[in-house]
């Protein structure tokens, strides 16, 4: 992938009909595909806690998820990935408050920012390519994504990939358009794997976790209907 771009994806609870009404809509599988995603952090979680994602893609390399403009808002996501090592690890630096160890391997900086594994998982996942009818056939075009992780949790997401911040409003549209024409109900947020993942295997990160997002996102008082961990 392109470096810098940005991400902006809503994720839905897939059904048996799911696949079905893609191709009704046009849509075309491109690819079906299985990888295992490891995901990295510090003992207390401080990049997750920052809105980071550190992870290692079996056979497509690192990557870090940067907060967008955005963030999580609402039903939605929006963050850049980055995948070029001395990028990524010049932001971890950044993140973390160190200096001086270069913009080398993320391999190598592992150690010395004591970052370490916190998940592991497989997902099979079909990839999916839809322009919806009405739209002109200029980018974005949707990319839709059904995973079904190893341990047992599977999740949809609808997603745009665009260059600027300029471009999100437009394919936030989109995306909301497609996703209603899929049959997700307008109020519906599904967590990402790694999130389930950790509320299953690591209760206590899991809980810390949120914790940091209800101090952060919630006014003193008020209820947290919209979670960011979704
Ligand atoms: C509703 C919601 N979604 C995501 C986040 C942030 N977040 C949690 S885990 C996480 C990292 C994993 O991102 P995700 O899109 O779930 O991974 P995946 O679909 O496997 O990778 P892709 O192939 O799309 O790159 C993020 C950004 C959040 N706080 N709230
Ligand atoms: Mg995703």
């Amino acid at each position: 992938m392109a470096q810098g771009l940005i991400e902006v994806e809503r994720k839905f609870l897939p059904g048996p009909g799911t696949e079905e009404r893609l191709q009704e809509l046009g849509g075309t599988l491109e690819h079906r595909v299985t990888f295992r995603d490891t995901y990295y952090d510090t003992p207390e979680l401080s990049l997750m806690q920052a809105d980071h994602w550190l992870r290692r893609r079996e056979d497509s390399g690192w990557e870090l998820k940067c907060p967008g403009a955005a963030g999580v808002l609402g039903h939605h996501t929006e963050y850049k990935e980055l995948t070029a090592e001395p990028t990524i690890v010049a932001q971890l630096c950044k993140v973390l408050g160190a200096d001086g160890l270069g913009a080398g391997d993320v391999a190598a900086v592992l150690g010395p920012l004591g970052l370490q594994e916190v998940a592991s998982f497989v997902t099979k996942r079909s990839a999916w390519k839809l322009v919806l009818l009405g739209t002109d056939e200029e980018e974005p075009q949707l990319r839709v994504d059904l995973d079904t992780a190893d341990f047992g949790y599977a999740v949809g997401e609808v997603e745009a990939l665009v260059h600027e911040e300029a471009e999100v409003p437009a394919a936030l549209e989109k995306i909301h358009r497609l996703s209603s024409m899929l049959g997700v109900p307008a109020q519906e947020t599904a967590p990402a794997k790694l999130i389930v993942y950790l509320q299953r295997f690591r209760p206590q990160d899991y809980q810390r976790l949120l914790e940091v997002n209800s101090s952060k996102q919630r006014p003193q008082g008020t209820e947290d209907p919209d979670n960011c961990l979704g």
